[in-house]
């Protein structure tokens, strides 16, 4: 079986190229009947507007909504998360088709505009991590979105303080004191809800595979039959921290 990557727009060929170093074959993904030939599904980052228009354009949502239904393992990135939630909030006029599935609501450009991109260390997740690797990971976030509430369901992986982000204070866009995600000081970053993984950030543009190779623990085709393939990413070239990947301009 091999790993679907939604290629309508975005970091999918980014996602691909850390499936191929993981020795997984990643497939593109731009037509219904193609996710019959695929055990999983990443969705990229990308711009989540643009995604939504190309994937009805393709008649792609009862696809992916079915896809999501039967339990299959989607990784969200970025766009891809926002994709994925239930209720997502600082969309465009008129709003945005969503798959869903995930149980919480996310913020679009939750931290800001383009400029306002920012990168930072996270500790990795005890389920992330892999033995011998570093404590934390490179979080970049691009025009990030973040996750405000989550459902009983939904197992929360990484946060982030807002107090660790330079650009937050000065930015009018950001939500102050009488936001109630402020209350607490912190943002969700990355969630786990069953069959479905997402996180803010990319993992795909950096040179650390950990978030990869734990994505593809959930596919039980891949880990019962090539488990040796993911373990390949306990060398220490998967740990690098920043890949040589020049940043693409999302919206
Ligand atoms: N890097 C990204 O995927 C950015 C997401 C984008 N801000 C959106 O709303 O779709």
């Amino acid at each position: 079986m091999v790993v679907g990557v939604l290629a309508l727009q975005g970091s999918f060929n980014e996602h691909i190229a850390v499936l191929k170093r993981l020795g997984v074959k990643g497939v593109e993904v731009r037509k219904p009947e193609q996710l019959l030939n695929v055990s999983s599904l990443i969705i990229p980052g990308g711009e989540s507007t643009t995604m939504a228009k190309l994937a009805e354009l393709h008649n792609l949502f009862p696809a992916l909504r079915e896809f999501v239904q039967m339990g299959k393992p989607v990784w969200g990135t970025c766009a891809g998360l926002i994709f994925l939630a239930n209720r997502a909030t600082g969309q465009k006029t008129g709003g945005q088709k969503l798959i869903g599935g995930l149980d919480c609501t996310v913020h679009r450009n939750f931290f800001g505009s383009q400029i306002q991109s920012f990168e930072t260390e996270l500790p990795i997740p005890p389920v992330v991590a892999e033995e011998g690797g570093p404590p934390s990971f490179r979080a970049v976030f691009i025009r990030a979105p973040a996750i405000l509430d989550v459902g009983p369901d939904v197992e929360v992986l990484a946060d982030i303080p807002l107090s660790a982000i330079e650009t937050i204070n000065s930015n009018p866009a950001i939500p102050k004191e009488e936001d109630s995600t402020e209350s607490g000081k912190k943002v969700i970053v990355a969630v786990k809800q069953g069959n479905l993984l997402a996180t803010a950030f990319h993992p795909e543009l950096t040179a650390d595979t950990r978030w990869h190779s734990y994505f593809l623990k959930m596919v039980p085709e891949i880990e019962e039959g090539t488990s040796d393939i993911v373990s390949t990413s306990t060398s220490n070239q998967s740990f690098g921290a920043r890949s040589t990947i020049d940043f693409p301009i999302y919206q």
